[in-house]
């Protein structure tokens, strides 16, 4: 009982989720010993299910992934594996005999009855009745710290992340910026099988004339425009693309590495659906977007003024559409701006 209560303050006392993860698996391996465990993020699509395993123990040892920047090399659609497929069907744990007498079990963590992560576990032996309602409330707990977690960090209205949250993501996302330019683009294009030029990239999405929908129509009703809008936002991008919701009427995608043409084919996409969405009392709504690469020498106010310049370009220019702050300097339809440290951006 100790032990237990022990695990569950280290848990508690985590505030991120890649270090809730890490206690949940401490605790998981010290309570339970099992021969594999892993933790799986449950990303929900349009399409399909995306599982990540951001932790857990195999033939390896103890692994830990950041858990906000799902690593492609470990994620895979749910269907590739029949029993997380069944635990997702049926929301609830299964279990599977192995051949050498070990079983297998998977329990789902549930939000609003779809399940946001899944703890599976390869036990030697029975588990005693005693010892698996143990195990049920461990990862119950895990799930409402969690929920707790989520809460504090998304934005009340639209439930994406919130602006509070944004410079730590962004400050993930330049790290391991730096660290592939370090590694160099071999090592890049090897791991995630991505074109030589990839980039993360940030976007500014900005919802045209949107003080005439609060004036119009009243702010509630421009309230669930916002909600509309996160909503395709989500169907929009891919799973592990960080969607946030900036303040106001503006939102900001930070998007997984690729190349600038994927890029603006992306968040073309993404005003296209927008553009084709009816917004219940409002009609039809449009955005206009600007978006920049993240330089590993960054700091978040720098690339926010870049994408700001090619989101007021194409406010400028008609609305409704998408520009690329290194394409409209390449086109001379902008000055290149000195950055921090007093060098000119070349490109
Ligand atoms: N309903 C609602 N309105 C908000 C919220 N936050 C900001 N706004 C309103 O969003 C409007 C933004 O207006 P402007 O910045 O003038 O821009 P715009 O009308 O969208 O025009 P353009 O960006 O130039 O296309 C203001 O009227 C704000 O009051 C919110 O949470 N809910």
């Amino acid at each position: 009982m100790l032990g237990l209560i022990n695990h569950v303050v280290r848990i508690s006392a985590r505030r991120d989720r890649t270090e809730i993860n890490s206690a949940m698996v401490d605790a998981l391996m010290d309570l339970f010993a099992p021969e594999r465990l892993t933790i799986y993020r449950c990303y929900t699509g349009k399409r399909k299910t995306i599982v990540f395993a951001c932790a857990g123990y195999g033939p390896q040892g103890q692994f830990l992934r950041n858990a906000y920047l799902p690593d492609h090399h470990f994620c895979q659609p749910i269907d590739r594996d029949p029993l997380l497929r069944q635990c997702r069907k049926e929301l609830s744990a299964v279990l599977d005999y192995q051949e050498d007498g070990s079983h297998r079990i998977i329990f789902p963590v549930l939000r609003l009855d779809e399940p946001i992560y899944f703890i599976d576990l390869v036990l030697s032996d029975e588990f005693s009745a005693d010892r698996r309602v143990t195990l049920m409330g461990l990862i119950e707990y895990f799930g409402n710290h969690i929920a707790l977690l989520d809460y504090g960090e998304a934005d009340t209205l639209t439930g994406l992340a919130s602006r509070k949250t944004f410079d730590k993501h962004l400050f993930e996302l330049l790290g391991q910026a730096a660290s592939d330019e370090l590694l160099g683009n071999e090592h890049q294009f090897a791991r995630r099988t991505l074109a030589p030029d990839s980039n993360h990239w940030l976007a500014v999405c900005d919802i045209d004339h949107f003080k005439h929908i609060n004036d119009n129509f009243g702010h509630l009703i421009g309230d669930e425009v916002l909600i509309m809008l996160s909503q395709v936002m989500r169907q929009s991008f891919r799973f592990d693309d960080q969607l946030f919701r900036f303040g106001g009427e503006e939102f900001i995608a930070l998007l997984q590495p690729t190349d600038r043409a994927s890029a603006q084919a992306t968040l073309d996409r993404f005003r296209s659906d927008v553009e084709k969405t009816v917004f219940s009392r409002v009609g039809h709504v449009t955005v206009s977007i600007g978006f920049s690469q993240l330089l590993s020498c960054d700091t978040p106010t720098d690339v926010i003024e870049r994408a700001d310049e090619a989101l007021y370009y194409a406010k400028r220019n008609g609305r409704n559409q998408v520009a690329c702050y290194e394409q409209l300097i390449t086109d001379g339809r902008l000055a290149a701006r000195e950055i921090a440290k007093g060098e000119v951006e070349l490109f």
